[in-house]
Protein backbone atom coordinates (compact mmCIF):
# COMPACT_ATOMS: atom_id res chain seq x y z
CA UNK A 1 0.00 0.00 0.00
CA UNK A 2 1.46 3.27 -1.01
CA UNK A 3 -0.43 6.67 -2.27
CA UNK A 4 -0.25 7.35 -5.88
CA UNK A 5 -1.81 10.71 -7.39
CA UNK A 6 -1.56 12.14 -10.99
CA UNK A 7 -2.40 15.07 -12.93
CA UNK A 8 -3.09 16.87 -16.20
CA UNK A 9 -4.36 19.96 -16.02
CA UNK A 10 -4.27 23.63 -17.94
CA UNK A 11 -2.67 24.94 -14.86
CA UNK A 12 0.20 24.51 -12.84
CA UNK A 13 -0.08 21.42 -10.31
CA UNK A 14 2.67 20.97 -7.67
CA UNK A 15 0.11 22.87 -5.08
CA UNK A 16 -2.20 20.49 -6.07
CA UNK A 17 -0.38 17.35 -6.07
CA UNK A 18 0.95 18.24 -2.78
CA UNK A 19 -2.58 18.51 -1.41
CA UNK A 20 -3.50 15.21 -2.68
CA UNK A 21 -0.23 13.53 -1.13
CA UNK A 22 -1.19 14.91 2.20
CA UNK A 23 -4.75 13.40 1.90
CA UNK A 24 -2.89 9.84 1.20
CA UNK A 25 -0.63 10.55 3.82
CA UNK A 26 -2.02 7.18 5.82
CA UNK A 27 -1.09 4.95 2.91
CA UNK A 28 2.60 5.67 3.27
CA UNK A 29 4.81 7.27 5.64
CA UNK A 30 8.40 6.46 4.91
CA UNK A 31 9.22 8.54 1.88
CA UNK A 32 7.63 11.12 -0.91
CA UNK A 33 7.99 12.33 -4.24
CA UNK A 34 6.42 14.49 -6.67
CA UNK A 35 7.71 14.79 -10.53
CA UNK A 36 6.10 17.65 -12.74
CA UNK A 37 6.50 18.01 -16.71
CA UNK A 38 7.12 21.51 -18.56
CA UNK A 39 8.20 21.23 -22.65
CA UNK A 40 9.13 17.67 -22.28
CA UNK A 41 11.21 18.20 -19.56
CA UNK A 42 10.68 16.66 -16.22
CA UNK A 43 11.25 18.20 -12.91
CA UNK A 44 11.71 15.99 -9.59
CA UNK A 45 11.67 15.82 -5.90
CA UNK A 46 11.72 13.28 -3.83
CA UNK A 47 13.35 11.70 0.45
CA UNK A 48 12.56 9.98 2.64
CA UNK A 49 9.79 11.14 5.33
CA UNK A 50 6.39 12.31 5.50
CA UNK A 51 5.35 14.89 2.55
CA UNK A 52 5.30 18.43 4.69
CA UNK A 53 8.91 17.41 5.85
CA UNK A 54 10.24 16.52 2.32
CA UNK A 55 8.92 19.13 0.48
CA UNK A 56 10.08 23.05 1.15
CA UNK A 57 8.84 25.91 -0.67
CA UNK A 58 12.14 25.63 -2.38
CA UNK A 59 11.08 22.16 -3.57
CA UNK A 60 7.90 23.37 -4.37
CA UNK A 61 9.20 26.22 -6.64
CA UNK A 62 11.10 23.87 -8.53
CA UNK A 63 8.69 21.61 -9.46
CA UNK A 64 7.00 23.70 -13.05
CA UNK A 65 4.77 22.39 -15.18
CA UNK A 66 0.28 21.40 -15.42
CA UNK A 67 1.40 18.11 -15.50
CA UNK A 68 2.54 15.55 -12.90
CA UNK A 69 2.72 12.32 -10.73
CA UNK A 70 2.84 11.88 -6.67
CA UNK A 71 3.89 9.08 -4.34
CA UNK A 72 3.78 8.39 -0.39
CA UNK A 73 6.00 5.43 0.31
CA UNK A 74 5.13 2.35 2.33
CA UNK A 75 8.26 -0.19 1.57
CA UNK A 76 6.67 -3.78 0.89
CA UNK A 77 9.90 -4.05 -1.18
CA UNK A 78 13.76 -3.87 -1.78
CA UNK A 79 15.35 -1.16 0.58
CA UNK A 80 13.06 0.80 3.64
CA UNK A 81 16.44 3.08 4.01
CA UNK A 82 17.06 4.20 0.78
CA UNK A 83 16.13 7.30 -0.63
CA UNK A 84 16.65 6.26 -4.41
CA UNK A 85 14.01 4.11 -3.84
CA UNK A 86 11.51 6.77 -2.76
CA UNK A 87 9.27 7.17 -6.06
CA UNK A 88 8.59 8.50 -8.59
CA UNK A 89 10.94 6.51 -10.43
CA UNK A 90 12.39 7.97 -13.81
CA UNK A 91 13.83 6.12 -17.05
CA UNK A 92 14.84 8.51 -19.98
CA UNK A 93 14.36 5.71 -23.07
CA UNK A 94 11.94 5.68 -24.64
CA UNK A 95 11.30 9.39 -24.62
CA UNK A 96 11.64 10.01 -21.21
CA UNK A 97 9.41 8.31 -18.70
CA UNK A 98 8.47 8.69 -15.08
CA UNK A 99 6.00 6.02 -12.75
CA UNK A 100 4.68 5.70 -9.54
CA UNK A 101 3.33 2.48 -8.41
CA UNK A 102 1.23 0.96 -5.72
CA UNK A 103 1.66 -2.68 -4.75
CA UNK A 104 3.85 -5.62 -5.26
CA UNK A 105 4.83 -7.82 -8.40
CA UNK A 106 5.51 -11.04 -6.91
CA UNK A 107 7.87 -11.92 -10.30
CA UNK A 108 10.10 -9.08 -9.40
CA UNK A 109 13.39 -11.77 -9.04
CA UNK A 110 12.83 -13.06 -12.76
CA UNK A 111 11.48 -10.06 -14.70
CA UNK A 112 14.81 -8.57 -13.34
CA UNK A 113 17.29 -11.54 -14.47
CA UNK A 114 14.89 -11.46 -17.79
CA UNK A 115 15.20 -7.96 -18.08
CA UNK A 116 18.70 -7.73 -17.99
CA UNK A 117 19.84 -10.76 -19.87
CA UNK A 118 17.07 -10.22 -22.61
CA UNK A 119 16.17 -6.38 -22.89
CA UNK A 120 19.69 -5.22 -21.73
CA UNK A 121 18.08 -3.33 -19.21
CA UNK A 122 19.90 -2.06 -15.94
CA UNK A 123 18.07 -2.24 -12.57
CA UNK A 124 20.07 0.17 -9.45
CA UNK A 125 17.77 -0.66 -6.91
CA UNK A 126 16.22 -3.51 -5.17
CA UNK A 127 12.55 -2.03 -5.67
CA UNK A 128 9.80 -3.90 -8.13
CA UNK A 129 8.49 -0.99 -8.83
CA UNK A 130 11.70 0.18 -10.66
CA UNK A 131 11.22 -3.31 -12.35
CA UNK A 132 8.19 -2.17 -13.43
CA UNK A 133 8.92 0.99 -15.31
CA UNK A 134 11.64 -1.07 -17.20
CA UNK A 135 9.25 -3.46 -18.52
CA UNK A 136 6.81 -0.58 -19.28
CA UNK A 137 9.61 1.41 -21.17
CA UNK A 138 10.55 -1.65 -23.02
CA UNK A 139 6.73 -2.98 -24.32
CA UNK A 140 6.33 1.10 -24.71
CA UNK A 141 9.20 0.90 -26.91
CA UNK A 142 8.46 -2.45 -28.99
CA UNK A 143 4.91 -1.07 -29.18
CA UNK A 144 5.59 2.21 -30.80
CA UNK A 145 5.12 2.54 -34.46
CA UNK A 146 5.63 5.66 -35.92
CA UNK A 147 6.04 9.37 -33.92
CA UNK A 148 4.46 10.85 -32.52
CA UNK A 149 3.24 7.97 -30.26
CA UNK A 150 -0.91 7.03 -30.26
CA UNK A 151 -2.86 5.89 -28.07
CA UNK A 152 -3.90 2.20 -29.61
CA UNK A 153 0.77 1.86 -29.52
CA UNK A 154 -0.10 3.08 -25.85
CA UNK A 155 -2.60 0.30 -25.04
CA UNK A 156 -0.39 -2.51 -26.57
CA UNK A 157 2.09 -1.72 -24.50
CA UNK A 158 -0.01 -1.88 -21.44
CA UNK A 159 -1.49 -5.49 -22.94
CA UNK A 160 1.85 -6.44 -23.35
CA UNK A 161 2.99 -5.57 -19.76
CA UNK A 162 -0.05 -7.48 -18.26
CA UNK A 163 1.15 -10.40 -19.70
CA UNK A 164 4.53 -10.13 -18.50
CA UNK A 165 4.43 -9.07 -15.03
CA UNK A 166 2.33 -11.21 -11.84
CA UNK A 167 1.21 -9.26 -8.69
CA UNK A 168 -0.54 -5.98 -7.53
CA UNK A 169 -0.02 -3.09 -9.66
CA UNK A 170 -2.02 0.57 -9.85
CA UNK A 171 0.38 2.70 -12.00
CA UNK A 172 0.60 6.24 -13.00
CA UNK A 173 3.03 7.04 -15.50
CA UNK A 174 4.16 9.73 -17.32
CA UNK A 175 5.57 9.62 -21.07
CA UNK A 176 7.63 13.05 -22.12
CA UNK A 177 6.06 15.41 -24.33
CA UNK A 178 2.81 12.51 -24.86
CA UNK A 179 0.85 12.36 -22.08
CA UNK A 180 -0.25 10.79 -18.81
CA UNK A 181 -0.88 6.95 -18.83
CA UNK A 182 -2.66 4.71 -15.95
CA UNK A 183 -3.51 1.16 -15.54
CA UNK A 184 -4.63 -1.31 -12.81
CA UNK A 185 -3.80 -4.99 -12.11
CA UNK A 186 -6.53 -7.60 -14.11
CA UNK A 187 -7.53 -8.43 -10.93
CA UNK A 188 -8.05 -4.58 -9.45
CA UNK A 189 -6.40 -5.59 -6.28
CA UNK A 190 -4.81 -2.09 -5.25
CA UNK A 191 -7.22 0.75 -5.91
CA UNK A 192 -7.12 3.46 -8.20
CA UNK A 193 -10.06 5.95 -9.69
CA UNK A 194 -10.26 9.07 -11.79
CA UNK A 195 -12.10 12.46 -11.17
CA UNK A 196 -12.46 16.07 -12.59
CA UNK A 197 -12.23 19.66 -11.87
CA UNK A 198 -14.40 22.19 -13.09
CA UNK A 199 -11.62 23.55 -15.12
CA UNK A 200 -11.26 19.96 -16.87
CA UNK A 201 -8.50 18.90 -15.12
CA UNK A 202 -8.27 15.14 -14.72
CA UNK A 203 -6.64 13.44 -11.43
CA UNK A 204 -6.15 9.89 -10.95
CA UNK A 205 -5.62 8.72 -7.53
CA UNK A 206 -5.29 5.82 -4.89
CA UNK A 207 -8.47 7.20 -2.89
CA UNK A 208 -11.35 9.00 -3.69
CA UNK A 209 -10.74 11.20 -0.66
CA UNK A 210 -7.92 13.01 -2.24
CA UNK A 211 -10.56 14.07 -5.30
CA UNK A 212 -13.11 15.36 -2.55
CA UNK A 213 -10.63 17.04 -0.65
CA UNK A 214 -9.01 18.83 -3.50
CA UNK A 215 -11.93 19.79 -5.41
CA UNK A 216 -12.38 17.54 -7.70
CA UNK A 217 -15.67 15.35 -8.69
CA UNK A 218 -15.06 11.32 -8.70
CA UNK A 219 -15.65 10.30 -12.17
CA UNK A 220 -15.58 6.53 -11.22
CA UNK A 221 -12.78 3.51 -10.43
CA UNK A 222 -10.16 2.72 -12.90
CA UNK A 223 -11.49 -0.92 -13.89
CA UNK A 224 -8.88 -4.26 -13.21
CA UNK A 225 -6.82 -4.21 -16.12
CA UNK A 226 -8.35 -1.06 -17.75
CA UNK A 227 -5.41 1.52 -18.85
CA UNK A 228 -6.35 5.37 -19.42
CA UNK A 229 -3.89 7.70 -21.32
CA UNK A 230 -4.97 11.51 -21.45
CA UNK A 231 -3.01 13.20 -23.80
CA UNK A 232 -1.49 16.51 -23.64
CA UNK A 233 -4.56 18.13 -25.25
CA UNK A 234 -5.91 16.88 -22.19
CA UNK A 235 -8.20 14.12 -23.76
CA UNK A 236 -8.79 11.08 -21.99
CA UNK A 237 -9.01 7.71 -24.10
CA UNK A 238 -9.47 4.56 -22.32
CA UNK A 239 -9.03 1.08 -22.82
CA UNK A 240 -9.54 -2.53 -21.13
CA UNK A 241 -5.98 -4.15 -22.03
CA UNK A 242 -5.85 -7.25 -19.88
CA UNK A 243 -7.36 -10.51 -21.49
CA UNK A 244 -9.38 -11.70 -18.61
CA UNK A 245 -10.16 -8.98 -15.49
CA UNK A 246 -11.77 -9.98 -12.82
CA UNK A 247 -12.61 -7.74 -10.24
CA UNK A 248 -11.31 -8.73 -6.93
CA UNK A 249 -10.08 -5.60 -4.43
CA UNK A 250 -7.68 -6.08 -1.45
CA UNK A 251 -10.37 -6.47 1.33
CA UNK A 252 -7.40 -5.26 4.02
CA UNK A 253 -8.39 -1.65 2.30
CA UNK A 254 -11.39 -1.93 3.53
CA UNK A 255 -10.26 -3.37 7.42
CA UNK A 256 -7.38 -1.29 7.69
CA UNK A 257 -5.57 0.68 5.06
CA UNK A 258 -7.99 3.02 3.15
CA UNK A 259 -9.48 6.61 4.84
CA UNK A 260 -13.31 5.75 6.09
CA UNK A 261 -14.13 8.78 3.88
CA UNK A 262 -13.11 7.21 0.57
CA UNK A 263 -14.98 4.95 -1.74
CA UNK A 264 -13.33 2.04 -3.27
CA UNK A 265 -15.21 0.74 -5.96
CA UNK A 266 -18.66 1.26 -4.91
CA UNK A 267 -18.30 0.34 -1.42
CA UNK A 268 -17.81 2.64 1.22
CA UNK A 269 -15.07 2.29 3.28
CA UNK A 270 -17.07 4.07 6.38
CA UNK A 271 -19.90 1.65 5.76
CA UNK A 272 -18.13 -1.49 5.24
CA UNK A 273 -16.42 -1.07 8.45
CA UNK A 274 -19.80 -0.31 10.64
CA UNK A 275 -21.33 -3.66 8.90
CA UNK A 276 -17.79 -5.01 10.38
CA UNK A 277 -19.24 -4.30 14.15
CA UNK A 278 -22.71 -5.53 13.42
CA UNK A 279 -21.47 -8.55 12.55
CA UNK A 280 -19.07 -8.79 15.04
CA UNK A 281 -21.81 -7.79 17.77
CA UNK A 282 -22.88 -11.31 16.90
CA UNK A 283 -19.81 -13.58 17.77
CA UNK A 284 -19.23 -11.73 20.80
CA UNK A 285 -22.51 -12.46 22.04
CA UNK A 286 -21.98 -15.73 21.27
CA UNK A 287 -19.23 -15.94 23.75
CA UNK A 288 -19.21 -12.78 26.23
CA UNK A 289 -22.77 -12.01 27.69
CA UNK A 290 -23.34 -8.11 27.21
CA UNK A 291 -24.31 -7.84 30.30
CA UNK A 292 -20.40 -8.98 32.01
CA UNK A 293 -19.79 -6.24 29.84
CA UNK A 294 -19.26 -2.52 31.21
CA UNK A 295 -18.12 -0.27 28.39
CA UNK A 296 -16.94 -0.67 24.99
CA UNK A 297 -13.68 1.13 23.96
CA UNK A 298 -11.97 1.38 20.56
CA UNK A 299 -7.96 1.31 19.81
CA UNK A 300 -8.11 4.25 18.12
CA UNK A 301 -7.99 5.36 15.08
CA UNK A 302 -9.11 2.86 12.26
CA UNK A 303 -11.34 0.69 14.44
CA UNK A 304 -13.74 3.51 15.43
CA UNK A 305 -16.64 3.07 13.32
CA UNK A 306 -16.92 -0.99 13.76
CA UNK A 307 -16.42 -0.11 17.84
CA UNK A 308 -19.75 2.51 17.52
CA UNK A 309 -21.90 0.14 15.61
CA UNK A 310 -20.91 -2.79 17.83
CA UNK A 311 -21.68 -0.56 21.38
CA UNK A 312 -25.05 0.30 19.76
CA UNK A 313 -25.84 -3.20 19.14
CA UNK A 314 -25.12 -4.45 22.41
CA UNK A 315 -26.61 -1.58 24.14
CA UNK A 316 -23.18 -1.30 25.95
CA UNK A 317 -22.10 2.38 26.61
CA UNK A 318 -19.28 3.63 24.17
CA UNK A 319 -16.04 5.30 25.69
CA UNK A 320 -12.99 6.59 24.49
CA UNK A 321 -10.85 5.31 26.74
CA UNK A 322 -7.34 5.81 24.97
CA UNK A 323 -6.37 8.77 23.49
CA UNK A 324 -4.09 9.58 20.69
CA UNK A 325 -1.57 11.49 20.12
CA UNK A 326 -2.07 12.86 16.19
CA UNK A 327 1.65 13.82 15.93
CA UNK A 328 2.46 10.09 15.59
CA UNK A 329 1.54 8.16 12.56
CA UNK A 330 0.13 4.92 12.07
CA UNK A 331 2.34 2.21 13.82
CA UNK A 332 1.47 -0.91 12.10
CA UNK A 333 3.00 0.60 8.51
CA UNK A 334 6.27 1.51 10.41
CA UNK A 335 9.71 -0.60 8.97
CA UNK A 336 10.56 -2.61 12.59
CA UNK A 337 9.21 -4.58 15.38
CA UNK A 338 11.29 -2.20 17.34
CA UNK A 339 10.18 0.77 16.21
CA UNK A 340 6.29 -0.18 16.07
CA UNK A 341 6.12 -1.31 19.93
CA UNK A 342 7.88 2.46 20.97
CA UNK A 343 5.31 3.43 19.32
CA UNK A 344 2.07 2.11 20.51
CA UNK A 345 2.71 3.59 23.91
CA UNK A 346 4.19 6.68 22.81
CA UNK A 347 0.50 7.25 20.82
CA UNK A 348 -1.76 5.70 22.71
CA UNK A 349 -2.59 6.86 26.69
CA UNK A 350 -5.38 5.89 29.10
CA UNK A 351 -8.22 8.04 30.24
CA UNK A 352 -7.89 5.35 33.63
CA UNK A 353 -11.22 6.21 34.66
CA UNK A 354 -12.66 4.61 31.75
CA UNK A 355 -10.85 0.86 33.08
CA UNK A 356 -11.13 0.95 36.73
CA UNK A 357 -13.03 -1.32 38.09
CA UNK A 358 -14.70 -2.31 35.29
CA UNK A 359 -14.58 -4.86 32.79
CA UNK A 360 -14.00 -3.71 29.48
CA UNK A 361 -14.42 -5.17 25.33
CA UNK A 362 -11.19 -3.29 23.57
CA UNK A 363 -12.18 -3.13 19.76
CA UNK A 364 -9.84 -3.09 16.78
CA UNK A 365 -10.03 -3.42 12.99
CA UNK A 366 -7.47 -6.10 13.07
CA UNK A 367 -4.56 -8.07 14.79
CA UNK A 368 -1.85 -8.44 12.92
CA UNK A 369 1.61 -9.09 14.85
CA UNK A 370 0.06 -8.12 18.05
CA UNK A 371 1.87 -5.38 18.50
CA UNK A 372 -1.04 -3.19 19.35
CA UNK A 373 -3.28 -5.41 21.16
CA UNK A 374 -0.46 -6.91 23.69
CA UNK A 375 0.39 -3.50 24.87
CA UNK A 376 -3.37 -1.98 24.71
CA UNK A 377 -4.38 -4.92 26.95
CA UNK A 378 -1.41 -4.23 29.52
CA UNK A 379 -2.62 -0.75 29.80
CA UNK A 380 -5.94 -1.24 30.14
CA UNK A 381 -5.25 -3.53 33.26
CA UNK A 382 -2.46 -1.44 35.09
CA UNK A 383 -5.37 1.58 34.73
CA UNK A 384 -7.19 -1.08 36.78
CA UNK A 385 -9.75 -2.90 34.24
CA UNK A 386 -11.59 -6.09 35.99
CA UNK A 387 -11.18 -7.90 32.99
CA UNK A 388 -10.25 -7.36 29.45
CA UNK A 389 -12.06 -8.52 26.63
CA UNK A 390 -10.72 -8.06 22.91
CA UNK A 391 -12.66 -8.23 19.58
CA UNK A 392 -10.88 -7.85 16.02
CA UNK A 393 -13.46 -6.71 13.06
CA UNK A 394 -11.33 -8.82 11.20
CA UNK A 395 -10.44 -12.44 11.28
CA UNK A 396 -7.44 -13.85 12.36
CA UNK A 397 -4.61 -12.82 10.06
CA UNK A 398 -2.61 -15.92 8.91
CA UNK A 399 -0.97 -15.64 6.11
CA UNK A 400 1.47 -13.34 4.42
CA UNK A 401 0.72 -10.44 2.17
CA UNK A 402 2.38 -10.71 -1.00
CA UNK A 403 0.85 -7.76 -3.15
CA UNK A 404 1.42 -4.66 -1.10
CA UNK A 405 0.85 -4.93 2.99
CA UNK A 406 4.37 -5.27 4.68
CA UNK A 407 3.69 -8.81 6.25
CA UNK A 408 5.57 -11.00 4.28
CA UNK A 409 7.07 -14.01 6.95
CA UNK A 410 4.19 -16.22 8.48
CA UNK A 411 5.97 -16.34 11.74
CA UNK A 412 5.68 -12.71 12.10
CA UNK A 413 1.59 -13.07 12.63
CA UNK A 414 1.07 -13.93 15.98
CA UNK A 415 -1.93 -16.06 14.80
CA UNK A 416 0.13 -18.10 12.23
CA UNK A 417 -0.01 -22.03 13.73
CA UNK A 418 -1.37 -20.48 16.66
CA UNK A 419 -4.72 -21.51 18.11
CA UNK A 420 -7.18 -18.63 19.10
CA UNK A 421 -7.29 -19.60 23.19
CA UNK A 422 -2.96 -19.64 21.91
CA UNK A 423 -2.93 -16.23 20.65
CA UNK A 424 -5.54 -14.73 23.56
CA UNK A 425 -2.54 -16.03 26.21
CA UNK A 426 -0.16 -14.52 24.07
CA UNK A 427 -1.88 -11.12 24.05
CA UNK A 428 -2.86 -11.85 27.66
CA UNK A 429 -6.96 -10.82 27.20
CA UNK A 430 -9.46 -12.39 29.19
CA UNK A 431 -11.36 -13.60 26.07
CA UNK A 432 -10.70 -13.11 22.30
CA UNK A 433 -13.21 -13.07 19.81
CA UNK A 434 -12.49 -12.77 16.04
CA UNK A 435 -14.48 -12.16 13.22
CA UNK A 436 -15.21 -14.69 10.77
CA UNK A 437 -13.92 -15.06 7.11
CA UNK A 438 -16.90 -15.27 5.56
CA UNK A 439 -19.09 -12.76 7.69
CA UNK A 440 -15.84 -10.26 6.81
CA UNK A 441 -16.60 -10.73 3.13
CA UNK A 442 -20.37 -10.55 3.30
CA UNK A 443 -20.55 -7.02 5.57
CA UNK A 444 -18.06 -5.84 3.06
CA UNK A 445 -20.04 -6.60 -0.09
CA UNK A 446 -23.11 -5.67 1.85
CA UNK A 447 -21.72 -1.79 1.53
CA UNK A 448 -21.92 -1.77 -2.06
CA UNK A 449 -23.59 1.21 -3.57
CA UNK A 450 -26.36 -0.07 -6.33
CA UNK A 451 -24.46 1.04 -9.18
CA UNK A 452 -21.43 -0.29 -7.92
CA UNK A 453 -19.31 -2.17 -10.58
CA UNK A 454 -19.55 -6.64 -10.60
CA UNK A 455 -17.63 -7.66 -7.74
CA UNK A 456 -16.23 -11.08 -8.44
CA UNK A 457 -15.32 -11.66 -4.63
CA UNK A 458 -12.21 -9.87 -2.65
CA UNK A 459 -8.26 -10.98 -2.41
CA UNK A 460 -8.73 -11.75 1.17
CA UNK A 461 -5.06 -13.48 1.07
CA UNK A 462 -3.60 -12.45 4.79
CA UNK A 463 -7.13 -14.31 6.05
CA UNK A 464 -7.54 -17.17 4.03
CA UNK A 465 -4.63 -18.11 2.10
CA UNK A 466 -6.17 -17.87 -1.22
CA UNK A 467 -3.75 -15.71 -3.58
CA UNK A 468 -6.13 -14.16 -6.43
CA UNK A 469 -3.27 -14.16 -9.11
CA UNK A 470 -2.57 -17.82 -8.18
CA UNK A 471 0.96 -17.27 -8.78
CA UNK A 472 2.65 -17.41 -5.49
CA UNK A 473 4.81 -20.52 -4.41
CA UNK A 474 6.38 -20.61 -0.66
CA UNK A 475 9.40 -19.80 -2.80
CA UNK A 476 7.97 -16.36 -3.90
CA UNK A 477 6.91 -15.41 -0.48
CA UNK A 478 10.55 -16.43 0.40
CA UNK A 479 12.11 -14.41 -2.29
CA UNK A 480 10.07 -11.21 -1.13
CA UNK A 481 11.47 -11.71 2.23
CA UNK A 482 15.20 -12.02 0.97
CA UNK A 483 14.64 -8.95 -0.70
CA UNK A 484 13.30 -6.78 1.75
CA UNK A 485 16.08 -4.63 3.11
CA UNK A 486 16.05 -1.99 6.54
CA UNK A 487 13.02 -3.56 8.61
CA UNK A 488 14.01 -6.36 11.17
CA UNK A 489 11.83 -8.91 9.60
CA UNK A 490 14.02 -8.28 6.45
CA UNK A 491 17.30 -8.80 5.80
CA UNK A 492 19.02 -6.89 8.56
CA UNK A 493 22.35 -5.84 5.75
CA UNK A 494 21.29 -2.66 4.84
CA UNK A 495 23.94 -1.84 3.04
CA UNK A 496 23.20 -4.43 0.37
CA UNK A 497 21.87 -1.72 -2.43
CA UNK A 498 22.29 -4.11 -4.72
CA UNK A 499 23.64 -3.69 -8.29
CA UNK A 500 22.56 -6.66 -10.45
CA UNK A 501 24.27 -9.35 -10.44
CA UNK A 502 24.19 -11.08 -14.32
CA UNK A 503 24.40 -14.44 -12.96
CA UNK A 504 21.24 -13.59 -11.08
O1 LIG B 1 -1.40 -6.31 15.52
P1 LIG B 1 -0.57 -5.18 15.00
O2 LIG B 1 0.65 -5.69 14.29
O3 LIG B 1 -0.25 -4.18 16.05
O4 LIG B 1 -1.39 -4.45 13.84
C1 LIG B 1 -2.72 -4.08 13.92
C2 LIG B 1 -2.88 -2.68 14.44
O5 LIG B 1 -2.21 -1.73 13.57
C3 LIG B 1 -3.14 -0.82 13.03
O6 LIG B 1 -3.15 0.40 13.75
P2 LIG B 1 -2.25 1.67 13.36
O7 LIG B 1 -1.70 2.26 14.57
O8 LIG B 1 -1.27 1.32 12.29
O9 LIG B 1 -3.25 2.68 12.62
P3 LIG B 1 -4.61 3.36 13.05
O10 LIG B 1 -4.24 4.56 13.91
O11 LIG B 1 -5.23 3.76 11.76
O12 LIG B 1 -5.46 2.39 13.79
C4 LIG B 1 -4.48 -1.51 13.15
O13 LIG B 1 -5.52 -0.56 13.22
C5 LIG B 1 -4.34 -2.26 14.45
O14 LIG B 1 -4.56 -1.40 15.55
N1 LIG C 1 3.19 -0.50 -0.61
C1 LIG C 1 3.47 -0.31 -1.86
O1 LIG C 1 2.59 -0.11 -2.69
C2 LIG C 1 4.92 -0.41 -2.18
C3 LIG C 1 5.33 -0.13 -3.60
C4 LIG C 1 6.67 -0.80 -3.90
N2 LIG C 1 6.52 -2.25 -3.92
C5 LIG C 1 7.72 -0.37 -2.88
O2 LIG C 1 8.09 -1.12 -2.03
O3 LIG C 1 8.19 0.74 -2.92
MG1 LIG D 1 -5.04 0.65 14.93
Amino acid sequence: MCGIVGVASNAPVNQLIYDALLLLQHRGQDAAGIVTQLDRKFFMHKAKGMVRDVFRTRNMRALPGNNGLGQVRYPTAGNAFSEEEAQPFYVNAPFGLVLVHNGNLTNAHALKAELFSEDHRHINTESDSEVLLNVLAHEIDKATRGLPLKPDDVFESVRRVHRRIQGSYAVISMIAGHGLLAFRDPFGIRPLCIGRGADGTYMVASESVALDGTGHVFERDIAPGEAVFIDLAGKAHFMQCADAPQLKPCIFEYVYLARPDSTMDGISVYQARLNLGETLAKRVVSMVPPTDIDVIIPIPESSRPSATQLAHLLGVPYREGFVKNRYVGRTFIMPGQGVRKKSVRQKLNVIASEFKGRNVLLVDDSIVRGTTSKEIVQMARDAGARKVYLASAAPPVRFPNVYGIDMPTPEELVAHNRTIDEVRDLIGCDALIYQDVDAMKQAVRAAMASDAPALDGFDASCFDGVYVTGDVSAGDIVRLNEKRVGTEEGAEDNSRLALPNPSE
